[in-house]
């Protein structure tokens, strides 16, 4: 089952940040200001033309054409094996991971940035064409607000669902500009490839039959999301996007070229900036994998800063099982006494439910399936 929209919700006035940017460009309305607790550190903002100690700390990058030529024996075992390894350790590890020569063609990746941008350039009359309704997490708006007096996110967001196709609301596709479903189409297309492909690797790497989860997920729910975060007079006030980890099992990041740096990943407490590699795509951990491994990958928090003067533009496809799976650890990889199983089993559609009807919050929304343990001493 579809996620559907709740109960009517009271969420007050939402700014348009592209608007406000505009008109007013040194105002931030309070219900933008974060709790000091809340609010992004300096040295990953204010200080952003000098150097910070997370700099040097690099997620790890993974060369998809070792693991795929490996089909085409134009890749020796070894070097395949290697790069499983390097994969392992991105996931265990990290949860994030950079991939290069990933097989989608660089003409397709600069035309999806083009009519994303060409999108929200558009005046805010023709957006709001494909309102995003309260409580949903479709066309152009914010998402996951569900209260008046909740901290809203700097960015503008354009989210679409694209298969299988009875997620889709055509009346949210947009006729301008003229090549945007088109485009967004043949992106999809290879991005689900890539997915396909990365599940079989992740597989392989957990010691799973290479086809375990393409054969689970039935026909898989693929869904875009387009960020779009203006320039912020108060980047050290402003969060562009809330923290949280993807309910996705694989989400895959595109970064705009000449953007901010903006993404941030939690890293031993620590949030880590991502820094783009020129047409590299951007891969994490959702809560999905982290249930099937039973914990062995974990989905990662991650948030969006914003830039003083620079803007930047994120788009970022959610791949899933379909809404009829249910949903497990799988049983070769729980061990009643070095591994017991950590999550409970349930259905993904209901997942889904509570995932679009609950704001971003870590990785609090994983509770739904987390087995709390008790100490029976
Ligand atoms: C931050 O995460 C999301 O915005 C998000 C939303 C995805 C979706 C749409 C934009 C439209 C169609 C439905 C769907 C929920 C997939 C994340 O998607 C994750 C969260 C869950 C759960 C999931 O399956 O994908
Ligand atoms: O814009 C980004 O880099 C982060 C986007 C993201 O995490 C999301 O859309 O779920
Ligand atoms: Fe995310």
């Amino acid at each position: 089952m579809a996620p559907v929209p709740i109960f009517p919700i009271k969420v007050g006035h939402i700014d348009d940040v592209q608007e406000l940017r505009k008109t007013k460009p040194t105002t931030i309305p309070e219900r933008y200001v974060r709790d000091q607790t809340e609010r992004p550190t300096l040295a990953t903002t204010l200080l952003s033309s000098s150097s910070s100690p997370t700099d040097d700390i690099h997620i790890p990058i993974i060369n998809l054409s070792k693991l795929m030529k490996a089909n085409n024996n134009t890749t020796t075992a070894d070097e395949f094996h290697t790069e499983i390894v390097n994969l392992t350790t991105a996931c265990q590890e990290w949860g994030f991971f950079q991939v290069v020569n990933h097989g989608i063609d660089l003409s397709l990746l600069e035309s999806i940035e083009m009519v994303a941008k060409d999108f929200f350039m558009l005046p805010l009359e023709e957006k709001q064409k494909y309102p995003m309704a309260p409580g949903t997490v479709q066309g152009y708006g914010q998402a996951f607000v569900f209260s008046e007096n909740q901290k809203l996110d700097w960015c503008n967001m354009f989210a679409l669902g694209v298969e299988p196709h009875y997620i889709r609301n055509p009346k949210l596709w947009p006729s301008k500009p003229a090549d945007f479903s088109e485009t967004l189409e043949s992106y999809s297309r290879e991005v689900r490839k890539l997915c396909q492909n990365l599940l079989r690797y992740i597989a392989v790497s957990l010691g799973l039959k290479e086809d375990v989860f393409e054969e689970m997920f039935g026909v898989a729910v693929q869904a875009v999301r387009m960020n779009y975060y203006p320039p912020c007079s108060r980047p050290d006030l402003v969060m562009g996007l809330s923290p949280h980890s993807d309910g996705s099992a694989l989400t895959i990041l595109q970064q705009g070229k000449g953007s901010s740096v903006g993404l941030q990943i939690l890293k031993d407490n620590t949030w880590v900036p991502v820094q783009p590699i020129p047409n590299a795509l951007v891969i994490n951990i959702g809560d999905t994998i982290e249930v099937l491994s039973n914990g062995k990958y974990k989905s990662v928090e991650h948030r969006a800063v914003t830039h003083k003067e620079k803007d930047r533009l994120s788009i970022v496809t959610f791949y899933a099982p379909s809404y009829e799976i249910e949903i497990g650890p799988m049983t070769e990889l729980v061990d009643d006494v070095n591994n017991p199983c950590k999550y409970r089993r349930y259905n993904h559609g209901e997942y889904s439910k509570y995932y679009v009807t609950n704001k971003l919050q870590g990785k609090k929304t994983l509770d739904f399936a987390k087995i709390q343990v008790t100490n029976s001493s």
